[in-house]
């Protein structure tokens, strides 16, 4: 997998089908949150995922932790993929990996001002038992750990992409005027957006998504 685009916080059948007009390889859904306010319920976002037509993909973006309810959840909405936002115990990775195959394994990697070294020690530890990690930002003032629209050290990402012997996605404030400029400087094998893409009303805005796309593409092969 290299080289995606995803786009996350997708609110209905209206805004998959725009982002799947434009390009987005990945659609994703962030369920069961913890605030309990999801943008999509359960069945709305099961419906988008079987009407998407391979290479797109639906990903399930969640905080459970327990490698079964992970697995029951990706087969209830019908998902070949799942980022994990969690504190997910290393041997519930690795029942995941073992137990479903099948699943492409994302984990993010959520980083503070301080928290560059345990990052790097949790690549070392999990590597072997996820497909790709996915870096985010932490917001102090919140305490929130995704969709905080704030982008973070791009050192510490890319420091992350050198240590990491699986591909990395990199998330975390981007937007369509500056994913190039992250791609140039963090060299991540996929990028992902969510609150940099939306209008005033909270919706993805065609015209960011669009030039999201296409930044990010260039920015991709200009790195050869
Ligand atoms: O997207 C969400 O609503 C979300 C909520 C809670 C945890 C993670 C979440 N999404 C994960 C993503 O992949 C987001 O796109 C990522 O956090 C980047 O968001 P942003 O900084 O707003 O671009």
């Amino acid at each position: 997998m290299n080289r995606l685009v995803q786009v996350a916080g997708i609110i209905d059948a209206d805004e998959a089908a725009l982002l799947c007009a434009e390009g987005v390889d990945w659609l994703g859904f962030p369920l069961r949150l913890p605030s309990g306010k999801d943008d999509i319920s359960e069945e709305d976002a099961t419906k988008i995922v079987s009407g998407l037509e391979s290479p797109r993909a639906g990903v399930l973006i969640s905080y459970l932790t327990d490698a079964d309810e992970v697995s029951e959840f990706c087969t209830q909405l019908g998902v070949t993929a799942v980022q994990l936002h969690g504190d997910v115990a290393d041997d519930q990775l690795r029942k995941l990996k073992s137990d479903r195959p099948d699943l492409y394994v994302l984990k993010s990697l959520v980083v503070r001002e301080d928290n560059a070294e345990e990052l790097l020690a949790l690549v070392d530890a999990v590597a072997d038992s996820v497909d790709m990690f996915i870096t985010d930002t932490y917001n102090p003032a919140t305490g929130g750990k995704g969709a905080t629209g704030l982008t973070h050290d791009w050192e510490v990402s890319a420091e992350l992409v050198r240590r990491s012997p699986k591909p990395l996605m990199m998330a975390g404030g981007l937007n369509p005027d500056n994913v190039a400029e992250a791609i140039r400087q963090v060299r991540p094998a996929a990028v992902d957006a969510h609150t940099g893409l939306e209008g005033p009303d909270g919706r993805k805005d065609v015209a960011k998504v669009r030039k999201f796309v296409s930044e990010s593409r260039r920015a991709f092969a200009q790195l050869g």
